[in-house]
């Protein structure tokens, strides 16, 4: 029987029912560890901030904090969830293309300590509701550094095109904002956001954001204390990505800052990275149950009790897994099958042909490495209940989110008049 740190995944569904999304603690811890020990520089300060919409709970959060990472919220929902954790306000960044004046309002009265700010617009709002709350803070602006990241279409960030930041070619445009942000006695411009997408295997991509961010800093010749070069870094779902590890990542990227910084003559307080998918991505295993399984004129179907509702991805980024049957771990893969979820639409397909030992009914399917962008992607659809999420380490488990009913799903099924 297959283990995920020391506990069997039979006990697990026997236990907390099925399906279930379950993370290996000592991978997150030593995620975490790698980046914090390894994005470290004698010549400016660093600070590695955790990308929560990858997957964010109170108990991810009190782990992060401990470990002394940062995280950053991208609405005010994951605002919402970082105040239940009593993250502290100075280690937080509040991104997001739309910061609606709510979530801005919220970000101060938190006293969240920086606010990275996309566009013009947004800058006057921050400007008005910082006036108005009399609240200090702390401001970069995410530039698009137009950066090619090989990546799928949907996830990169850095195209002409793509909705996130200014175009770094808008010097005159940027040099407006920070004059509007100098102008505030509450808002204090800090520095520069770049962010280029996400899953990227290679180097290269971050080597050339990272200098044409110094590159744009000379150019626009303001000064500057913190550098935030995003996040992006991919994990390995199947035996083709092959990513670069953590330490290896993090070591290549301080070296080109502090290459690009001392040619360019520049100093920096501070650069910050974003990792998301990276830090919790190959610690999250889905397991499921297997129910029927049927043979159609060319495939053999695998049944299994989840789906696109608690991983959307196959369906979006057709995003390749891997899978076993956890109970015959030890049994050869004998045939080639269909993963459907049970969701009514033709595309709920999670791994086509999955190479497994023969699948009956009730076998426990884990998938591997779906701990980013599964459960914070998840939904409700056709009414399924979201899984529950299990922490696991060295042979103990305990809950940090609980499965979702049809009980709490009604919660908000409230009919009442509406007065106009
Ligand atoms: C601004 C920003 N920072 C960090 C991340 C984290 O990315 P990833 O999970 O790929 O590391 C993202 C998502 O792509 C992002 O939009
Ligand atoms: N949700 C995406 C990544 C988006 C990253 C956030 N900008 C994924 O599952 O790959």
């Amino acid at each position: 029987m297959f283990k995920i740190s020391g506990v069997a995944c039979d006990t697990l569904l026997e236990t907390c029912g099925s399906p279930l999304v379950v993370y290996d603690e000592n991978k997150i811890d030593e995620q975490i560890r790698s980046y914090v020990n390894n994005f470290k520089s004698n010549v400016f300060d660093t600070e590695v901030v955790y990308a929560s919409k990858a997957f964010t709970c109170t108990a991810m959060l009190e782990k992060l904090e401990q470990e002394s990472a940062s995280i950053d919220v991208v609405s005010g929902g994951e605002l919402y969830v970082a105040i239940q954790a009593n993250f502290p306000a100075n280690r937080i960044y509040f991104h997001g293309n739309n910061k609606l004046d709510e979530e801005i309002e919220m970000a101060l009265s938190y006293h969240v300590q920086t606010i990275v700010i996309d566009n013009m617009h947004e800058v006057e709002r921050v400007v008005a509701l910082a006036d108005k709350l009399k609240q200090p803070v702390d401001v970069l602006i995410r530039i698009n550094p137009k950066v090619e990241a090989h990546t799928h279409e949907f996830i990169a960030t850095a195209t002409p095109d793509s909705k996130f930041g200014i175009s770094m070619d808008l010097v005159d445009e940027i040099k407006d904002m920070i004059a509007k942000i100098d102008a505030c006695t509450y808002v204090t411009f800090k520095g520069f956001h770049s962010h280029i997408g996400s899953q990227i295997l290679a180097t290269e991509g971050f080597m050339a954001a990272i200098d044409k961010m110094v590159g744009f800093i000379k150019d626009i010749n303001v000064d500057v204390s913190i550098l935030n070069i995003g996040g992006g870094f991919g994990v390995r779902y199947t035996k083709e990505d092959q990513p670069v590890p953590t330490d290896i990542m993090c070591q290549t990227l301080i070296e080109a800052l502090e290459n690009a910084l001392a040619q360019a003559q520049i100093q920096v307080d501070k650069v910050c990275m974003e990792p998301g998918r990276s830090i919790v991505g190959e610690a999250g295993y889905s397991l499921y149950t297997v129910g029927f399984t049927k043979q159609t004129q060319n495939k053999t179907f695998v049944f299994i009790d989840g789906g696109m509702a608690d991983n959307i991805r196959p369906a979006l980024y057709d995003a390749k897994y891997e899978c076993i049957i956890a109970n015959k771990d030890q049994q050869p893969a004998v045939r080639t099958y269909e993963i459907a979820g049970k969701c009514c639409e033709s595309g709920d397909i999670l791994i086509h042909d999955a190479l497994l030992p023969e699948v009956e009914a009730n076998d426990i399917l884990v998938m591997f490495t779906t701990g980013a962008y599964g459960y914070s992607m998840a939904s409700n659809y056709n009414r399924l209940n979201r899984p529950a999420v299990i922490f696991v380490k060295d042979g103990k488990a305990r809950q940090v989110i609980a499965r979702e009913t049809f009980e709490t799903q009604m919660i908000l099924d409230v009919q009442k008049d509406i007065e106009l």
